[in-house]
């Protein structure tokens, strides 16, 4: 069930006098597109093709703080490199032997299209203004290679809230069947960073982690601040701090900030896996990107019939 107290509430009701966020769907199938702007000019772009969030921007909309591949396939026709990516109900090669094993790396939720379901805004002042986008995805939305591989009765609702210096992104998951099922779920947040040698992240320190770059041996953050010198793939789990920060040159750029989920995977390919990639560019935009993966990918979120589960994050641009 749902049963926290702090469950995202809906945006107060608009005032009359303030100016209020814009709200636009444009572009036509797999290309389709919510844009949303506050009055102050901040901005966030999702595109219906895996509810991908492809453009977050704060300081009056001049500061762009997700990466996105120059490559990235926007025509539905595969994952977008770049942007929020939803992992969903799978995070990584499922295993064998799972209900999820003959789902593709992280999921279909990434490659399905999703419905917009509406906006709520705050229009309080041009300085307090927000806007919550929801989408949903559902089991009759599935392609039917999809809905076979995992044929469990689900509803989807994602939550994208634009306020001037931070992005909330909120998963709830229903079971609409009688079956149990099991799922992982994760927001694969790519950051846009100046340089990663000079990149650092803290709030992981005594975090146990699975190190995928290392044939997955199990290990503990040990220093406070984690310096990204080379290729990084590694699984933090059970993390006791809600949140981690990301410092470019010793100088916070991001908070993240968990809630309800518990795991964080922290990715950069560096050079040889990024040229590996057809839809990586440009070649060395490794160097401009930090994903900072939030979600709840340890083990596995059970699922009765007719139950709940809702988890989500907040980052936050510091500039
Ligand atoms: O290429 P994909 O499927 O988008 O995955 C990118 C990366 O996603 C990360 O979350 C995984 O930990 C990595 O192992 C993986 O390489």
């Amino acid at each position: 069930m749902v049963d926290r107290a702090n469950r995202p509430s809906a945006l107060h009701a608009p005032s009359a006098a303030a100016p209020g966020p814009q709200v636009d769907i444009s572009g036509s199938g797999a290309s389709s597109r919510v844009t949303a702007r506050l009055p102050s000019g901040e901005s966030v772009e999702i595109l219906l093709h895996g509810a991908t969030v492809i453009s977050w921007k704060s300081d009056g909309g001049e500061k762009e703080n997700l990466w996105l591949s120059e490559k990235a396939v926007l025509d539905g026709s595969k994952a977008v490199r770049g942007g929020v990516p939803i992992v969903f109900p799978v995070f990584g090669p499922p295993p064998a032997n799972h209900a999820t094993s003959s789902l593709p790396q992280h999921g279909f939720a990434r490659t399905s299209r999703w419905e917009f379901l509406g906006k709520s805004t705050s229009e309080d002042t041009v300085e307090s203004s927000a806007v919550k986008l929801d989408f949903g995805l559902y089991s009759s939305n599935l392609s039917a290679e999809a809905r076979k591989a995992w044929p469990y009765d689900f509803g989807l609702v994602y939550s994208v809230t634009l306020s001037k210096d931070s992005l909330q992104t909120v998963m709830n998951v229903r079971n609409e069947g009688t079956e149990v099922f099991e799922f992982q779920m994760l927001f694969h947040t790519y950051l846009r960073v100046k340089d990663i040698t000079t990149t650092t992240l803290t709030g992981l320190l005594g975090v146990p982690y699975t190190d995928k770059v290392l044939n997955n041996t199990t290990s503990t953050q040990s220093t406070p601040s984690l310096s990204i010198t080379s290729e990084i793939d590694r699984v933090y789990t059970s993390i006791p701090q809600s949140t981690a920060t990301v410092l470019e040159n010793g100088t916070p750029r991001f908070d993240i900030v968990r809630d309800n989920v518990e795991d964080t995977v922290v990715w950069n390919p560096w050079k040889e896996k990024a040229a590996a990639m057809a839809d990586f560019a440009p070649q060395d935009g490794w160097k401009n990107m930090i994903c900072v993966e939030v979600g709840t990918v340890g083990g596995w979120q059970r699922l009765e019939g007719g139950d709940g589960f809702e988890g989500g994050q907040v980052v936050k641009s510091l500039l």
